[in-house]
């Protein structure tokens, strides 16, 4: 099983290592456009299999798709990360153009791949992949829900002082600073919702850090995260090659779900070997069906700069 990461800096060079390391394919292929780049990252990556004990074949190359020809899933990181202050929209006119070319040659050689979009601003670059390049939606998801749930899982358990692994909650909307919406009504501690541990104040915070984790990662390490992004793609690429089914929410096209058409946004879907298998229409209450239709709203004016950024 053949994954193409294009992009091997921050977030696609981890995501290679985190697939490698857990066997979740055979042969990943990482490709970026500055000379030697993905190639030194393979090699380093590489050379961890002694000592880790994997068997993964990791290569690199610069800007040669050839080498990347029937992967059955390919993770786009390719474009510029925000600096401390910046928000994710403001990357979207060097991005947009980055993207639509790289996927452009992805489906050169790989037409039948599931594309994982990860560049910034991510629900947007979701949108334009799949309008402009004609990619059948269940084959295109946009990476955020992933992240942002795994933050917001963090924060509860850092609240609660549990495991992370004992919480289950999910974050919702638009991949952006003001457009998530982690749904704390619904998260639990092993079943038990978390307002039985937690304050109404402590978890509002929670939901306002965890809006703002990028932001703040971003502001702690002066380029934004990676671990925790490279990790998450990896979960999702997981859940396709191996068909586990994952409810994962994850920005996909919709045609109607949650009163939305014609967008990319996070909703909960199930992941497996056909990319998006089903999106699952939850109950929201009336407060969390406005906030979605806000967030909506504000993906969608990004979408309308599509228009003019690529005209
Ligand atoms: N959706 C999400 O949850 C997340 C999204 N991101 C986004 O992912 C993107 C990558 O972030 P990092 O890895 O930290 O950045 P980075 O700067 O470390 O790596 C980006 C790589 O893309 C390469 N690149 C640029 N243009 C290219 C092209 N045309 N073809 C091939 N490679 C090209 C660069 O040479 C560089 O190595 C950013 O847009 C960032 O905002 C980052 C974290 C989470
Ligand atoms: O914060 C950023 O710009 C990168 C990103 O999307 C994240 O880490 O959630």
């Amino acid at each position: 099983m053949k994954v193409t990461i294009v992009g091997a800096g921050n977030v696609g060079a981890t995501c290679a290592d985190v697939i490698s390391y857990r066997g979740i394919a055979s042969e990943v292929v990482l490709l970026d456009i500055k000379e030697g780049f993905a190639e030194g990252k393979a090699l380093d990556i590489m050379q961890c299999a002694t000592n880790t004990g994997f068997n993964t074949k990791v290569s690199g190359v610069t800007n040669d798709y050839s080498k990347t020809a029937n992967s059955q899933v390919v993770v786009v990181t390719s474009g510029i990360p925000r600096k401390p202050g910046m928000t994710r929209e403001e990357l979207i006119g060097i991005n947009a153009g980055i993207v639509k070319s790289v996927v452009e040659n992805v489906l050169k050689y790989s037409p039948e791949a599931i594309i994982l979009m990860v560049s910034n601003p991510m629900d947007t670059m979701t949108y334009l992949a799949l309008k402009s390049l004609g990619i059948p939606k269940n084959k295109l998801i946009g990476m955020g829900g992933a992240l942002d749930s795994s933050r917001f899982r963090t924060y509860l358990s850092l609240a609660m002082d549990k495991p992370a692994n004992d919480i289950s909650a999910m974050v919702i909307g638009g991949h952006g600073d003001t457009t998530m919406i982690p749904l704390t009504r619904l998260a639990s501690y092993n079943g038990i919702p978390v307002n039985q541990f937690l304050s109404e104040d402590v978890l509002q915070k929670v939901a306002a850090d965890t809006m703002v984790g990028g932001a703040t990662l971003t502001g702690l390490l002066g380029t934004s995260a990676w671990y925790a992004p490279g990790a998450s793609v990896a979960y999702m690429v997981d859940s396709i090659l191996n068909d586990q089914k994952k409810m994962i929410a994850c920005s996909v096209y919709l045609e109607g779900e949650y009163g939305q058409n014609d967008i990319c946004i996070g909703v909960p879907c199930i992941i497996g070997k056909d990319g998006v298998e089903e999106i699952l229409e939850i109950g929201l209450d009336d407060n969390e069906k406005a906030l979605f239709a806000k967030s909506a709203d504000a993906v969608r004016i990004m979408n309308d700069a599509l228009k003019t950024i690529l005209a």
